[in-house]
């Protein structure tokens, strides 16, 4: 039997799906008893020069994609929101079903999708919209389906985690190192997307809705990006025996569903703490199973065309059975969201203050107050006068830390605040 397949976008991750269904095209067509071709690709610029060739249109018209009766399945990866929402329904509306790495599309506008897939009896995957390479979305929805999840900790954006790691391990400026991972294919199309924390709670809002069957939204998701995090924060965290990540954090717990995607200081015995480079982990907790750790590359041409072919392979299956397998809206539950104020970590805290008698004292007394001890103290002299102070709490409150913060401000020995970063412990893991 013969498949056909088209795409729209010939991107990096257009060309990446391109490379992997032409390389193992034996091998794929062993596995699924059927011919995949693609045979018409839809980007505005025909003229620029791309590593891939092959025997199909390539066209700046949609609808001679859109509307080919002869193809099958359509591929999405242009990204945005429009028009990739319009052509995915109008894809679904022509009979043919859809694979998406798009998770900007997916994270707002994903149950409107599902359901149209539904309605017109197609399938819809995303596989790649989380984790690029790493098998996340089949396993929260198939492999873990048995289970109760209680936690899914992930580093899910590989640029930012190319980015802190090049500053920790070797020095290098944030700017420089950003530019990098743009020429290598791993920033979005709009970077801030990634260094704002916004790319990881678009994926954290999708981890956590079929992790937790309730739909959570990215405005539910609190984000925080990394562009406060300096050399000096890396390099103290280091001198903790730690490292710092932009963390995305999903909790089950009794009072509700917590989902926070923030830079955090993890001690290097965390599983996540050695997740380098661009790639990334998702550790997820379940009842039955326990601990388990997903860990591949999130971003890049390849990983992220081997997690689209596959999704590919389940539809191509699907076809042949003719059956749909895909799972729509997984959102039976409606699990209220926890404040920001009852999130419960510790905290990392640099400040610049007067280096004088009882200043210390006088801090310990002020959190005191609103309840919140420290775990460890770091002092250094900046000039003749001033010290710069790093104080890490023990586990409390958020709106306790606030409360904490406003009486620190207020203290004429303190001469700034210069960050306040969140410390995922092991302890608070479970
Ligand atoms: N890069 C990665 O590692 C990963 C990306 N993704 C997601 O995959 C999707 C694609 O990403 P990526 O390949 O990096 O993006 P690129 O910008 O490299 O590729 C998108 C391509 O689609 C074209 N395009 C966009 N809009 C239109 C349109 N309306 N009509 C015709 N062509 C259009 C773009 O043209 P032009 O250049 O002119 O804009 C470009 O050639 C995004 O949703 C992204 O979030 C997911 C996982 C990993
Ligand atoms: N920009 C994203 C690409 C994959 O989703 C990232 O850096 O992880
Ligand atoms: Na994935």
């Amino acid at each position: 039997m013969s498949i056909k397949i088209g795409i729209l976008g010939l991107g990096t991750v257009g060309c990446g799906v391109v490379q992997v269904l032409q390389q193992n095209a034996v091998d794929i067509q062993t596995r699924t008893h059927c011919d995949l071709q693609i045979k018409a690709i839809l980007d505005r610029d025909l003229q620029r020069a791309r590593d891939i060739s092959g025997d199909f249109l390539l066209t700046d018209q949609p609808e001679a994609v859109l509307h080919d009766p002869e193809i099958d399945i359509i591929v999405e990866v242009m990204g945005g929101i429009e028009p990739a929402r319009t052509f995915i329904l109008d894809a679904l509306q022509h009979g043919k079903s859809v694979v998406t790495a798009n998770k900007d599309l997916i994270a707002v506008h994903g149950h409107e999708l599902l359901d149209a897939a539904n309605a017109a009896g197609k399938d819809l995957y995303f596989e790649a919209s989380v984790g690029g390479g790493i098998p996340i979305i089949a396993a929260l929805k198939e492999s873990l389906a048995a289970n109760r999840i209680t936690h899914v900790l992930g580093i899910i954006n590989g640029t930012t985690n190319y980015i802190l790691t090049a500053m920790a391990e070797q020095g290098r400026e944030y700017a420089e190192v950003l530019a990098e991972a743009q020429q290598l294919g791993y920033a979005e199309a709009d970077p801030s997307s990634d260094v704002d924390g916004l790319d990881a709670a678009r994926k954290l809002a999708i981890l956590a809705s079929l992790a937790f069957n309730s739909r959570v939204a990215l405005s539910d998701v609190f984000v925080e990006g990394i562009s406060k995090i300096t050399r000096e924060d890396l390099t103290y965290a280091a001198e903790l025996g730690c490292t710092i990540k932009l963390l995305a954090v999903a909790k089950h717990q009794d009072e509700g569903i917590e989902v926070r995607v923030h830079p955090a200081i993890l001690p290097l015995s965390h599983p996540l703490a050695s997740v380098s480079g661009v790639f990334n982990a998702i550790y997820v907790v379940g009842d039955a199973v326990g601990e388990t750790m997903f860990y591949g590359r999130g971003a890049g041409s390849l990983p992220t065309g081997s997690a689209i072919i596959s999704d590919i392979m389940r539809i191509a299956r699907n076809i042949q059975s003719n059956s749909t397998s895909s799972i729509n809206c997984t959102c039976y539950l409606d699990l209220p969201l926890k404040a920001v104020s009852d999130f419960y970590t510790a905290f990392y805290i640099r400040l610049l203050v007067k280096d004088e008698p009882r200043v210390l004292a006088t801090l310990a007394l002020l959190f005191a107050e609103a309840n919140i001890s420290f775990a460890s103290i770091i002092q250094k002299p900046r000039g003749a006068d001033q010290a710069e102070i790093v104080l890490v709490t023990h586990p409390c409150r958020e709106g306790a830390l606030q409360e904490a913060l406003d009486s620190v401000k207020a203290y004429s020995k303190v001469l700034s605040i210069d960050n306040v970063i969140r410390f995922e412990k092991e302890d608070q893991k479970s």
